[in-house]
């Protein structure tokens, strides 16, 4: 966050809303793809680089984790990474402790630790609260290939001679075990074959390194991804994807507000389900070499019946800017979401500002989700369109604080956003692209 948008506070911002948003913003590597690249580089002695690389705080927490462990981390230019990991030393109890909690990322590590030490600390996970998002699929994998679990009062430690192939079946296709498989088999004796895998762009982007680092990986259908272990892997050069969910949030603020956003360097092929989404609800957009512009066709917007799901399905984390497009629909919106449990958390602060959005314990959808019947809101009915009014909102997480600068922007008056420094998680330069867009940030 830019000093200047912070005056009234580090974690402050003030928006006035009533103008809509015009103008370009420039995607950069994605949150959910750099940070597992950069852990990708753990696996080898070799000098990594990494290019259009974002200054959001997830990259630079996994600086900082890798820089603890003894490797290097330099930016050559502002917005590229080398990382050379020939020096890395097994995590000390103390380095485990001052990453708990921050981010995602930590666990990731276990496979590359495990493949060079024999021994990987299981870290404490930080991330958005928006479920209970428990780590059993990554521990349970690492079992199935060899590592045993210890528990040395309340510390777990996995350890192990070395990692062999097997056969893991994941009970749902998670993101990170998926990505915890993959990291650990790449270097594992034997083959792998993970079933009911992910299979989410920033997963095939690490998929592509590990293939340009000597690893041996196939994409089957039907969610099956095959890995064939080998001893070595080598440095790379890679240009991670332009973050979708980044591209996803700017589409939803310019209808929101009724205006008009290039998202340079967003891509069609890895948005598709958003794009058609978008298009339904009566969002259009224009799709060129360098990017894709996005504004609203008509005068109203249309309301929709969706549901989140896992890749190819409408991502979760487009999901809550969406919902601010939703409020200014004609009619009756419904989300299910379907991925995590708690991921309506924000809706309470929306309802202050005068939307009209009501949480369900049922699933109001077909697909059969894992949280019916088990006391959790997590359908959402939203009546449009509603004229909303500024608030003081405080951020929970990531994508509803990015929901809650749309919905101050769309509101008459000013809204007080509070720990704003959660969105710096995912956004780069939030302050200088909203003002380019011309958003009224009292005192920027
Ligand atoms: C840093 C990163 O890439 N974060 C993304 C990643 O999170 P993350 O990798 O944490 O999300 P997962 O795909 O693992 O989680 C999906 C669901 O599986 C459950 N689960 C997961 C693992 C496990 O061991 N046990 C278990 O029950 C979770 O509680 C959740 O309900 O994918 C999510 C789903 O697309 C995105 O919302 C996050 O932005
Ligand atoms: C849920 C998200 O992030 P994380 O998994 O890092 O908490 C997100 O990016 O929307």
């Amino acid at each position: 966050m830019s000093a200047s948008a912070t005056a009234r506070g580090t974690d402050q911002m003030i928006l006035r809303g009533g103008k809509p948003l015009s103008g370009e913003v420039a995607l950069k590597g994605a949150k959910n793809a750099l940070p597992k690249i950069m852990v990708a580089a753990l696996l080898t002695a070799e000098r990594c680089t990494l290019r259009n690389v974002s200054r959001i705080v997830d990259v630079a927490i996994v600086s900082d984790l890798i820089t603890a462990l003894g490797g290097e981390v330099t930016y050559t230019s502002p917005d590229v990474l080398e990382i050379c990991a020939a020096n890395l030393h097994p995590m000390e109890r103390s380095v485990l402790k001052e990453f708990t909690g921050k981010s995602r990322i930590p666990i990731l590590t276990c496979g590359p630790l495990l493949a060079r030490f024999g021994e990987a600390p299981v870290p404490s996970l930080g991330g958005c609260r928006i479920g209970t998002r428990p780590v059993d699929f990554h521990i349970r994998a690492l079992q199935d290939m060899g590592a045993q679990l210890h528990d040395e009062s309340g510390n777990a430690l996995l350890t192990c001679e070395r990692l062999y192939g097997n056969k893991i079946r994941l009970d749902y296709p998670s993101v990170g075990a998926t990505e915890q498989v993959i990291l650990a088999a790449v270097r594992a004796e034997g083959v792998t074959e993970l079933s009911n895998a992910a299979m989410e762009p920033e997963i095939m982007d690490l998929i592509m390194v590990l293939q340009k680092m000597g690893a041996v990986i196939s994409v089957d259908v039907d969610r099956v991804i095959t890995i064939i272990g080998v001893k070595v892997l080598r440095g790379f050069d890679h240009t991670p994807i332009p973050d979708r969910l980044e591209a996803a949030s700017w589409a939803s603020a310019a209808i929101a507000t009724n205006g008009r956003i290039f998202v340079r360097n967003a891509r069609q092929v890895d948005m598709m389900t958003f794009l058609n989404r978008y298009r339904q609800i009566g969002g259009d957009f224009r799709v060129t070499n360098e990017g894709i512009e996005f504004w609203r066709a008509g005068a109203k917007l249309r309301s929709s019946a969706l549901e989140t799901d896992v890749h190819p399905g409408f991502t979760t984390d487009y999901q809550q800017p969406f919902v601010i497009a939703l409020t200014q629909a004609e009619g009756v919106s419904i989300v299910h979401e379907t991925v995590y449990e708690q991921r309506f958390g924000y809706i309470d602060a929306l309802n202050r500002m005068g939307a009209q959005i009501q949480l369900y314990r049922e699933c109001l959808g077909g697909l059969r989700c894992r949280f019916g019947q088990r006391n959790y809101k997590h359908s959402a009915v939203i009546v449009g369109p509603t004229p909303l009014r500024g608030a003081e909102i405080n951020i929970p997480d990531l994508r509803a604080g990015f929901s809650y600068v749309i919905a101050a922007l769309v509101a008459e008056g000013e809204s007080t956003l509070s720990n704003t420094g959660l969105i710096e998680r995912g956004y780069e330069d939030l302050v200088g692209k909203l003002l380019r867009l011309g958003a009224q940030i009292v005192d920027a």
